[in-house]
């Protein structure tokens, strides 16, 4: 790839006796979000932590913008920003007092570091609480100085792992708001084992799973690969399931209630307007009918499952 920011090359961990990750090859362009999904477990974690260059890994190269980061650890460092798993941030600072540190850790010189600083906390929306002691903001908040300190030094790479993790739902929809925006001018890699977070996020998709990379392309890629297949569907006149099975394409009812099912389709993507014809002229009263995303949760499953029948 041409303009990559960020190329893994058989990379593969161990712990102790254990591989954690096994031969992973990834290559990202300089930008847009991309997601690493993967259950809890799956290698997420450690994959991010040897990026970052705060794990080494066993085997394998990593090269961010072209740097190799086991050659020149220091200079690949200066374009990856950093937001871990738990945010490594010190309760007794103000958040002026904490950014500034970071800004110092990371080499930005004494007379740019201010407004580094400010830069970083205008585009997090915390500049209204610069002398606030971090241990008294919000879960919410604690996160935006998390995502400011891993981008204070303007790095052209950010990883972010497992960030909305804990938060509660309007902090989950500020933070993803945040991510998008700070995405616009860079490449960022964020971790994840909610899939529709994943969805709404990335442009770009991998799945991590048992240690390998079970499946990297575009989201658009992923969702024609995981086309639903089953819908739900509701009725006032809820009709025998001989009757719906008539309809073409249909190939299974799953009753739910008495007026609601799941009806598995054969990938017939025009069937939704069948069931809605019949509906009218049986006048069975549709009141709802929806594609079923469970069915993507199960391709998920699946390439899970894959991935722990193969040995690591
Ligand atoms: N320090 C460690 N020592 C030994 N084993 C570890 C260590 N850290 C992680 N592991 C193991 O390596 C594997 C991958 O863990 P990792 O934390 O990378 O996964 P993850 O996808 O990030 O999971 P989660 O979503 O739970 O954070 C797991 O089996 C885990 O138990």
């Amino acid at each position: 790839m041409q303009n990559s920011i960020l190329k893994i090359e058989h990379l593969s961990h161990r712990y102790s006796s254990s591989w954690a990750i096994r031969d992973i090859n990834i290559e990202i362009g300089k930008s847009g979000v991309t997601g690493l999904l993967g259950s809890n477990g799956a290698g997420k974690s450690t994959t991010m932590n040897i990026i970052c260059g705060t794990l080494n890994q066993t085997e394998g190269n990593i090269f961010i913008n072209g740097v190799d980061m086991r050659a020149e650890p220091q200079r690949a460092k200066t374009n990856i920003g950093f937001l871990p798993q738990t945010p490594p941030l010190y309760m007794d600072f103000t958040v002026d007092e904490y950014l500034g540190y970071c800004a110092d850790l990371r080499h930005i010189p004494k007379a740019s570091i201010k407004s580094a600083v400010k830069d970083a906390k205008e585009r997090c929306g915390i500049d209204h609480f610069s002398n606030r002691l971090i241990k008294n903001l919000s879960g919410g908040y604690r996160q935006r100085v998390g995502i400011a300190q891993a981008i204070v030094h303007r790095p052209k790479l950010v990883v972010f792992d497992e960030p909305t993790n804990g938060l509660d739902p309007n902090q989950i929809i500020e933070v993803r708001a945040l991510i998008k925006d700070i995405a616009k001018d860079r490449a960022v890699i964020f971790s994840s084992h909610v899939l529709s977070e994943v969805e709404v996020l990335c442009q770009d998709i991998m799945m991590i799973e048992n240690g390998r990379i079970v499946f990297s392309d575009t989201m658009n890629a992923f969702n024609n690969y995981v086309q639903p297949h089953c819908m739900i569907v509701s009725m006032e006149n809820f009709p025998s399931e001989d009757e719906i099975l008539k309809i073409n394409g249909i190939t299974r009812v799953e009753v739910l209630t008495p007026r609601r099912a799941r009806i598995y389709f054969n990938g017939d993507q025009e069937i939704a307007e069948k069931v809605v014809i019949a509906s009218v002229q049986h006048d069975w009263r549709l009141r709802e009918i929806s594609l079923d995303k469970t069915s993507i949760n199960e391709v998920f499953a699946q390439l899970s499952k894959n991935s722990t029948n193969s040995t690591i």
